[in-house]
């Protein structure tokens, strides 16, 4: 993964070499000062890409915190503090971070529309702030020293492209890191980053921190390229004409950035050239951004996509078992979970009805119902997604009343979903270490072969559902928790390789050491895997003990295969 993340950033830095070298020695002066915006915007484009399309919350104030960078670094050069505009920066980088991490707290509440207006009303409140006190050096048009080695400005090019190239590769590195993972995750289902232990609010919070740093450095980038600036800089139009430009392009991708650099910069040229009123170039961006939102797919990810035709394709390797297993992880014995009368309402419909479950540790326990019986409640409500149920569920005999669905995962307990809701964007390995935590490479690739899973590299979005549930099974089991709730893992997967499935699960407490929690529809796993099992129907336990026995009764013919007991009798 390490080899991977290198990789990327080393490729990632050649590119921007390469590039930076040809305009620095090919293009005239005028299109160099040009382009040298273009990098400073996408910077901010990155920023706000690492909010928006990589931990999918809306910021409409991107420019406020780009403002708030570029005010410090006015400040700093007015009283002539030292260190120059590098150090001047990165101060106006940090002051934006307090402001980011305050813009964020709404966002652990609030989503879509909701975060979009107070994040507007943010940007709205800030210009009118910026209008009111000016920036340092305004009215005595003071300007920002830029670095001595870098003063004219071919030289100041260089400086901005190696501030970009910093950053980007930067967050090549956070991207593949378990902190990138978890914002992927947080995008796409906060439920599912919950279940693997993730804090939503460190996630969201952390995204927008560092997403205010960077674009408080691109506001000092700004102030050191124009010299003087003023409030209409870093305007609410501004941060709306940026939030539209990084959706149509596509921000959080390195190539996005520059492309939406290119249009915020160049468009505005163009039209100029034209003799064309400015504004065309903010309708064209909203129509860009709907375009890119009605299709799911932006321009980053459209030129990757044909790229990718061009290349051959790449065929999805199974793993390889080139070591052992992660090792197997004692917990305590007796019982890992208990259920005690718990009873669940959804208003007027008793989902569960005071059930009582135990699961051994050093076992995997059954749980079977028909449609509608009850069982993702129960595993909702152990896993700590239920905020009101009556009834007490114990880990390893401890209550876990009050304590939130992180909480549990990070206390041991793990669970599936009925549908996979693995972020696509991520590789298998990727996925493995978000679920488990750290894990060697080839206990990795020991547990990815044990499932007959991809290899690590694998992009999730080329395997199938199938596979996304064995690989979400793996997940849990990476992380060797004390009890794993495997809701109808073989949903999706062929006949041959439920069987399969089921002798793995069967597997998981002896080689793994955690007790498991099975739902199930397919009986021929459910035998094959399970030391006992509990039958549900109507939120009510109806039947419970040794898998043949139970299967056998009458009752549970009747309510789970709909066969009549008079029928069954005979
Ligand atoms: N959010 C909800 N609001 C209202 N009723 C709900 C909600 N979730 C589940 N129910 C109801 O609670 C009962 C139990 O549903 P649950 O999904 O737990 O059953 P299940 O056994 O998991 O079914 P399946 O096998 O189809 O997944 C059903 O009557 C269902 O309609």
């Amino acid at each position: 993964m390490k080899h991977a993340s290198f990789r990327a950033a080393a490729t990632t830095a050649l590119s921007l070499a390469v590039l930076g070298a040809l305009i620095f020695f090919l293009l005239p002066k005028y299109w160099v000062f040009l382009i040298t915006a273009v990098f400073i915007v996408g910077i901010a484009l990155q920023s706000l890409g690492l909010v928006t399309g990589r931990t999918g919350m809306i910021s409409l104030c991107q420019m406020s915190f780009a403002g708030v960078g570029a005010w410090v670094t006015g400040y700093l050069n007015l009283i002539g503090a030292p260190g120059g505009l590098a150090v001047w920066m990165l101060i106006g980088g940090l002051a934006a971070v307090p402001v980011g991490i305050a813009i964020g707290l709404p966002a652990l509440r609030l989503r879509g529309i909701n975060l979009a207006i107070v994040t507007l009303g943010f940007a709205a409140a800030f210009d009118t702030v910026l209008a009111t006190i000016t920036f340092p050096g305004q009215t005595t048009f003071t300007q920002v020293v830029r670095p001595a080695a870098f003063d004219s400005d071919k030289g100041y090019f260089l400086f901005v492209l190696l501030t970009y190239g910093v950053i980007a590769v930067v967050l090549e590195f956070v991207s593949r890191s378990r902190l990138g993972a978890a914002w992927l995750a947080v995008r796409h289902s906060e439920r599912a980053a919950a279940a693997n232990g993730i804090s939503i609010p460190r996630a969201k919070l952390s995204a927008f921190a560092i997403s205010a740093f960077i674009s408080g450095i691109s506001g000092g980038l700004l102030a050191g390229y124009l010299g003087t600036l003023v409030s209409e800089n870093f305007s609410m139009m501004q941060s709306l004409a940026l939030f539209a430009v990084a959706t149509m392009a596509g921000a959080h991708f390195a190539l996005g950035a520059i492309a939406g650099g290119m249009m915020i910069v160049l468009f505005p040229e163009l039209l100029r050239r034209l003799n064309l009123p400015q504004d065309v170039g903010n309708v064209l961006f909203a129509l860009g951004a709907v375009q890119a939102l009605s299709t799911g797919e932006t321009i980053a990810e459209t030129w990757m996509r044909l790229a990718r035709k061009l290349r051959p394709k790449r065929v999805v390797e199974a793993a390889t078992a080139a070591g052992s297993l992660p090792e197997k992880t004692s917990h305590p014995a007796g019982i890992a979970l208990e259920v005690r009368d718990l009873t669940v309402r959804y208003g007027t419909v008793t989902a569960l009805d005071k059930v009582n479950l135990k699961v051994p540790a050093g076992t995997v326990v059954g749980l079977v119902g028909p449609n509608g019986a009850g069982k993702s409640t129960l595993v909702d409500a152990i896993a700590g997604f239920l905020y009101r149920y009556d009834g007490s569920i114990l880990l390893n005999g401890k209550a876990l009343e009050g304590v939130s669905a992180t909480s549990r995962s990070k206390l041991g307990i793990r669970r599936t979903w009925q549908t996979t809701r693995i972020a696509p964007e991520l590789r298998v390995g990727e996925y493995i270490r978000l679920a488990a935590g750290p894990i060697n490479e080839s206990a990795l690739e020991s547990l990815l072969a044990w499932f007959g899973c991809p290899g690590p590299e694998t992009p999730i979005s080329t395997v199938d559902v199938g596979t996304r549930r064995l690989l979400d099974v793996a997940g849990a089991v990476a992380s060797r928790a004390p009890v794993i709730l495997l809701d109808e893992p073989a949903a999706g997967v062929s006949y041959d390789e439920a069987l399969k499935l089921g002798e793995r699960i069967a597997a998981i407490p002896e080689t793994f050491g955690s007790a498991v929690l099975l739902i199930e529809h397919d009986m021929d796993l459910v035998r094959r895997a399970c030391t006992a099992i509990t039958v549900f129907d109507f939120g009510r336990v109806i039947a419970a003990g040794a898998p043949a026995a139970v299967l056998d009764m009458p009752v549970v013919q009747k309510a789970y295969m709909g066969v009549e007991f008079e029928e069954a009798a005979e």
